[in-house]
């Protein structure tokens, strides 16, 4: 092995020095310790032997121990006994050598990493020696700063002093802390202690001496050697540490030696435990819009556990010299024993030997780490200057430079942080929740917008389409209003027109009336244009409507509300439809109205003419030339094909009375044709049209319903008893006892009349009380009124002798029983040719059975059949009469005796 000593050349007579330099180029002097590795890369390891004092992996990076010497000053003795003599050391600290004197001419050389003068400041010691292991601490490696030396050289003073009445004294210990503290994060960081002392192979904690005895566990993989039974102290201020280390100071076992009057006796071991948490950049993880700001993956999170060691071995002494006895001489022995037990290891690791005898001392087993392990070590060697413990400081010097040679493999102690990790993920966290609640919060305001702004559209349609719904029907109105007075107008006009010119004008007010009916087509056709406009409208709605709930996915309340909206148009839409029905009805009656009126006008009639009141079959029926009728016909096919009849009939049940009213009257109209009327039944017309009347709400409807349905009981028996299956029968004698108006009367006794003309209703009609009824009706006195009550008299009459005929009757008449007789006599010879002839009809009918002979006798109908034979214009019932009288024994013989020529 090459010696790191060397000598004074002048002793062997060589000026040169003989230096092998083995140590690598790292500098003790630079403050990082990175900064050094990165000066340092070709370090080699130089030993190759697996011998280690501690398992090693093959990826840390070289440290070789560094060894600084330190020289005490002359104390009181040695000033005193050493007067005349030289120290035994001479220091060149420029030159990083030592010189041990051997005598006055010899003396050998060495060079150290550091030569420390009796001056060297506890500042300066500190820099270079322990603070670039400090720092190595602080960058996650464990670190060892040991000193070693003869008894009272000043290892103590160099390490422990707590400067606490000069701080310039401060040694190693409370330096070191100061820059920890001064360097980590309490928040993140943390730094703990534990304090011991190794006495007679004993370690004894000297935070709590009661705990001694504590065993040594060595991780056989790692190396790492651990005290876990010592009390740890976690350390925030300096302060408590420095009342720590007091604590441990007054439990350190020391004695009175003769070379230190406070020699410590035992090996002082603190443990500074540094934990950290590796502050790399965290990744940011950037959002789906790009914004990078907020969100972060956590880096791996680690934790750097190092370990600062500071040892304070006690003093290598000879026992002769120390004067050590009894106990004190135990302590001296076990003091050696351990010492000379670390400096085996230490000549072991500096040759590289195979085996390095860690077990045998409890000191090599705690410095296990510090010699040939993963910690950053460095040692100071502490000599005295005086001549007579030459002995001593030379083997102190050959110590540290053995030392010098002893290479660590320096490895940071990494792990991966749990608490780190779950404490950043707390954070992260937190974040994506604040972040997800102001996206939620964005989202929500943003529906909120969006069904505001929905909302306001759709109110914005609302408003417009029923102001141009508003608008529409104002504009029908008024145009059917201002019609309705230009034909009354013209109606005047022309009425005065041929009063005035006679005949010869008809022709040209018929043609004016022809021009209004095309304006009437026109406008109808303008209204169906709307109609469709409207619909579309409607549609367009719906579509708004159907992309509005697309787009708000979720939103049931604006769906509820669309939903709503959709009704709205919706009964718009129909209010419209009915509005359209409505003046569609209104211009078929104009349509039918102008008809008549032209065709009055031709004739040269009153208005009243073309009322309907004249009717003698149907009081709805239209009584109208060929020309005119195809032409109503016509616009009847076209509501029919327009609207259609299912539409019409529902609009019987709407809610507003109005439309109630036209689509009556359309229906009636419709009633009027033969072609509708099975049509109109089979689609349930006819219990509406009951339904109508039964509800007796507006005597327009009921008239009109009743009109309707006369049209309906006009020539079809099958509806006709369907008119009795639905109680029409009794409904129709119920309204002619309490109706006034005598149109309304006209259209009930027209009815009534209808179905008398049925055979098989006969009974039913004089259960149901239609007789009474139309003898009823009579009070009204209107002679149209009256023609339809005489009519329908002598309908049923008509059935009664048919039916006595057949032999289905054998009875006095109904109508004698009812007591329709003088009424029937007293209306045989009415001025009004329609009930004249109905009354005279009814009377030959009834007359032509011999068992209401005596009635008619009595009630004086005989004078009046004998009249109607005589007088009657109509050839038929003069002959009916006749045949009557001449066949009745009863009305002969009464003839004979009331001497009545015949
Ligand atoms: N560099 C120094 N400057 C001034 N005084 C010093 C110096 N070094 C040591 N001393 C003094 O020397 C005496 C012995 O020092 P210290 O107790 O530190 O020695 P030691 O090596 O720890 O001894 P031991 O091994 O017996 O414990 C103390 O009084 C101390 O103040």
């Amino acid at each position: 092995m090459a010696s790191t000593a060397y000598r004074n050349g002048t002793h062997r007579g060589s000026s040169s020095l003989k230096v092998d330099r083995p140590l690598p180029a790292a500098n003790l002097k630079s403050s990082s310790f990175k900064s050094r590795l990165a000066h340092s890369p070709g370090s080699v390891l130089r030993r190759s032997s697996p011998a280690s004092f501690a398992s090693k992996d093959s990826d840390g990076v070289p440290g070789r121990v560094r060894v600084a010497v330190r020289l005490r000053p002359r104390n009181a003795e040695e000033l005193a006994a050493d007067a005349d003599f030289a120290d035994c050391v001479e220091l060149q600290p420029e030159l990083k050598r030592l010189k041990l004197r051997k005598n006055n001419w010899d003396s050998d050389t060495y060079e150290f990493d550091e030569v420390l003068t009796e001056c060297a400041s506890q500042k300066r010691v500190y820099e270079v020696v322990a603070k670039p292991v400090v720092e190595s601490v602080l960058d996650g490696y464990n670190g060892t700063v040991m000193a070693y030396g003869q008894t009272g050289t000043g290892k103590t003073f160099t390490l422990g002093r707590l400067g606490e009445e000069d701080t310039s004294d401060r040694g190693i210990m409370v330096r070191s802390m100061e820059d920890i503290l001064a360097d980590i994060s309490l928040e993140a960081d943390s730094i703990s202690v534990s304090y011991l002392q190794l006495y007679m192979e004993t370690l004894q904690d000297l935070l709590h001496p009661a705990n001694d005895n504590i065993p040594i566990v060595e991780d056989p993989k790692t190396g790492d050697v651990s005290v876990p039974g010592a009390t740890v102290v976690e350390i925030r201020d300096q302060q408590s540490f420095v009342e720590l280390l007091r604590i441990g100071e007054t439990h350190r076992i020391a004695a009175n030696t003769k070379l230190n009057t406070e020699s410590s006796r035992s090996h002082a071991i603190l443990m500074v435990h540094v934990k950290r948490s590796v502050t790399e950049g965290d990744d940011i993880i950037p959002s789906e819009n790009g914004d990078h700001s907020h969100l972060v993956k956590p880096s791996k999170p680690l934790v750097r556990k190092s370990k600062l060691v500071v040892v304070d071995l006690a003093g290598s002494e000879r026992i002769l010299k120390s004067g050590s006895e009894g106990h004190m001489l135990e302590e001296a022995k076990s003091i050696n024993l351990s010492l000379s037990a670390l400096g085996k290891c230490i000549n072991a690791l500096a040759e590289n030997c195979a085996h390095v005898p860690v077990r045998d001392s409890k000191l090599t087993r705690l410095l296990r780490d510090s010699f040939g392990g993963t910690a950053r070590t460095s040692l100071i060697v502490t000599i005295g200057p005086s001549p007579r413990h030459r002995g001593e400081t030379a083997s102190t010097i050959l110590f540290g430079q053995r030392a010098m040679k002893v290479e660590n493999m320096l490895k940071i102690k990494e792990e991966f942080d749990y608490k780190s990790l779950s404490r950043k993920l707390e954070v992260q966290l937190d974040k994506l929740i604040a972040e997800n609640e102001r996206q939620r919060k964005a989202f929500e305001d943003e529906v909120e917008r969006l069904n505001v702004e929905a909302q306001n559209r759709i109110s914005e349609v609302e408003r417009s389409f029923a102001d141009a719904l508003e608008n529409e029907r104002r504009k029908c109105q008024m145009d059917y209003m201002e019609s309705v007075k230009q034909l009354e107008e013209k109606l005047v006009l022309n009425q005065q027109k041929h009063d005035r010119d006679g005949k010869s004008t008809g022709q040209e007010n018929g043609l004016s009336v022809s021009e209004e009916v095309l304006e009437m087509k026109k406008l109808l056709e303008k209204e169906i244009k709307l109609r469709k406009a409207a619909e579309e409208e409607v549609k367009t709605l719906k579509s708004q409507q159907g992309q509005h709930m697309q787009s708000e996915v979720g939103g049931d309340a604006e769906v509820l509300k669309l939903g709503k909206t959709l009704e709205d148009e919706a009964h718009e839409k129909k209010k419209l439809e009915e509005e359209i029905i409505i003046l569609r009805s209104q211009l078929l009656q104009l349509t039918f109205e102008a008809d008549q009126m032209k065709r009055c006008l031709d004739r040269g009639g009153s208005r009243n003419a073309f009322t309907g009141l004249d009717s003698s079959i149907s009081p709805f029926r239209h009584p109208q030339p060929k020309d005119s009728g195809n032409e109503q016909k016509a616009s009847i096919a076209t509501l029919f094909e327009q609207v259609g009849l299912q539409k019409i009939l529902a609009l019987l049940e709407s809610e507003d009375a109005n439309v109630r009213i036209h689509a009556v009257k359309v229906v009636a109209n419709l009633a009027a044709e033969d072609a509708n009327q099975k049509k109109i039944v089979d689609a349930g017309g006819l219990s509406s049209l009951l339904m109508l009347l039964r509800s007796f709400e507006d005597e327009t409807v009921r008239r009109v319903a009743a009109g309707a349905i006369a049209n309906l009981a006009m020539n079809v028996e099958a509806n006709q008893e369907l008119i009795m299956a639905q109680g029409g029968i009794s409904l129709l004698s119920m309204t002619a006892a309490d109706a006034e108006d005598p149109q309304t009367l006209r259209m009930v006794a027209g009815a009534i009349a209808n179905l008398c003309g049925n055979d098989k209703l006969r009974s039913k009609l004089r259960s149901e009380g239609s007789i009474k009824a139309l003898l009823g009706i009579v009070r009204c006195g209107h002679p149209d009124v009256l023609s339809q009550v005489a009519r329908g008299i002598a309908n049923f009459a008509k059935c009664e002798s048919r039916a006595t005929t057949q032999g289905i009757n054998s009875g006095r008449s109904l109508l004698i029983e009812e007591g329709a007789l003088p009424w029937i006599v007293q209306n045989a010879n009415s001025e009004a040719a329609p009930i004249r002839r109905h009354v005279e009809l009814a009377l030959c009918h009834l007359a032509q059975h011999e068992v209401n002979a005596k009635d008619m006798i009595s009630g004086g109908a005989l004078w009046e059949l004998v009249r109607i034979s005589r007088d009657c214009s109509r050839e038929d019932i003069r002959s009916l009469a006749r045949r009557t009288l001449n066949s009745s024994p009863t009305f002969r013989s009464e003839m004979r005796r009331l001497r009545i020529d015949y």
